[in-house]
């Protein structure tokens, strides 16, 4: 059974390694999934995201991106290159046949698509990284002229979408993993609003980006608990700024996203580029084993302990009445006193709580082997090579492996103090 959502609601109710069979993740529907959307989100959140532009795919341009192999409309920008057939990459005007007939253009049945993408990119500056509801095709860079995801054509976009996994995954398996969704239901559940995805092709103006000041945010009960850089080289300036970094992205999240986001459990990503004053929102991810925790482990956030309430908004008090002519002075001593006085009511590990900082994990020199990075890239479904191993031996297995986690955990820590205090 799924931990229940109050379960995880304070320190002391998060559930304990030691005590677990499974990741203990709460039930993830499929509107968790469409809030993580860049439809649903964009729109909120768009002054504080770098310019985009969506475009709504109908039904014939999905076919065309679920449909086996490659053929490119005809286009007078189509870079030479791909009208190899041998490579199976050819445009309509190029291909065996070398017929100019409708029947060979893909994109006789989404000409306005087409041609919205052309002017899109016109209106972007002329290149664009494009991604569709979910997932950008990071997988398929390999493709591209640019070994990037710059796209400067619409058969650029083609090409990369058509060639990328993770863009399939948006396509075939968004609702995957979702508690009120199986892939059986599909065609009885034609009335059910959400099983229509309202796919979109999100294009965003190419921006030169710098990987280093790029986190990804990780959010449980609405309380932001850990962060980390999403790329995983070792970038030694970070160190310098990272209370800085953790201050501005704590403040953006408390103003921007506390309040308005409506999951309580999601991650996001920021961009915080020079000079660290601005952050920008990149994308939500769901709070779900498809999203890559990057150099945490899903089981370290779903059990870390948490800050018993969001983090407290600065208040001054005013007292009323009498005190209110007293001078200043007086006031603030008042304020300072009833400060102390309340101080002195909680214990010390209450204290502590208060002041509750999210963990902020840099990649440190020399780490890719402390955190296992030999495992491939992309891999959404990183779990430390011992739960892999623990799984293939059933529950028995697993919950030997609970034991051992805490001691695992205990030794990462050592070794993370023995390195700070080098
Ligand atoms: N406007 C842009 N210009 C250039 N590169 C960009 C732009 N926006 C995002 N990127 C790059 O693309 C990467 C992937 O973008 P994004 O996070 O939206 O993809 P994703 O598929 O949701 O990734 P994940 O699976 O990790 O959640 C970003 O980390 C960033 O480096
Ligand atoms: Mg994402």
């Amino acid at each position: 059974m799924p931990v229940a959502e109050a379960d995880l609601a304070d320190a002391s109710t998060t559930p304990q390694p030691q005590s677990l069979t499974r990741l203990p993740f709460p039930q993830c529907t499929r509107l968790h999934i469409l809030h993580c959307s860049y439809h649903y989100w964009h729109p909120k959140y768009r002054a504080i995201t770098p310019k985009a532009r969506l475009i709504p795919l109908s039904q014939p341009f999905l076919d065309y991106l679920r449909a086996d192999g490659i053929i490119l409309p005809p286009d007078d920008n189509a870079p030479e290159a791909w009208s190899d057939s041998d490579s199976g990459l050819y445009s309509s005007t190029d291909n065996p046949s070398d017929s100019e007939d409708e029947d060979d253009d893909p994109s006789a049945q989404w000409r306005e698509i087409h041609q919205s993408i052309k002017s899109t990119i016109a209106e972007l500056g002329g290149k664009v990284v494009p991604k569709l509801n979910w997932s950008a095709p990071k997988d398929a860079t390999w493709i591209n002229a640019t070994n990037s995801m710059e796209c400067r054509t619409p058969s650029d976009i083609y090409l990369l979408l058509k060639s990328s996994n993770f863009v399939t995954h948006d396509l075939e398996h968004a609702f995957d993993d979702c508690e009120d969704y199986s892939h059986s239901d599909t065609a009885a559940s034609a009335a059910d609003p959400l099983s229509e995805i309202p796919y979109h092709l999100v294009l965003r103006k190419y921006l030169l980006l710098n990987p280093s000041v790029e986190f990804r945010c990780f959010v449980r009960n609405r309380k932001l608990i850990a962060l980390c850089q999403r790329d995983l080289n070792h970038f030694e300036f970070l160190f310098k700024m990272q209370s800085k970094l953790r201050d501005r992205i704590q403040k953006f999240f408390d103003e921007k996203l506390r309040d308005t986001f409506p999951d309580e459990n999601f991650t996001f990503d920021v961009y915080v580029p020079p000079p660290h004053d601005r952050v920008w929102l990149i994308d939500l991810n769901p709070w779900a084993i498809r999203t890559d925790p990057l150099i945490f482990s899903w089981m370290e956030l779903l059990t870390m302990p948490e800050p018993r309430l969001p983090a407290p908004a600065q208040t001054v008090r005013i007292p009323l009445g009498p005190a209110a002519q007293l001078p200043v002075s007086e006031l603030q001593a008042m304020q300072l006193l009833e400060s102390d006085s309340e101080e002195s009511l909680l214990s010390e590990e209450e204290a502590e709580e208060d002041i509750f900082v999210p963990e902020f994990r840099l990649v440190k020199r020399d780490d890719p082997e402390a955190y296992n990075f030999n495992t491939p890239q992309f891999s959404a479904h990183k779990l430390p090579r011992e739960v892999v191993d623990a799984s293939k031996e059933g529950v028995g297995g697993l919950r030997e492996f609970a034991d051992q986690w805490k001691d695992i955990l205990a030794k990462r820590q050592q070794a993370d103090q023995d390195s700070d205090g080098d």
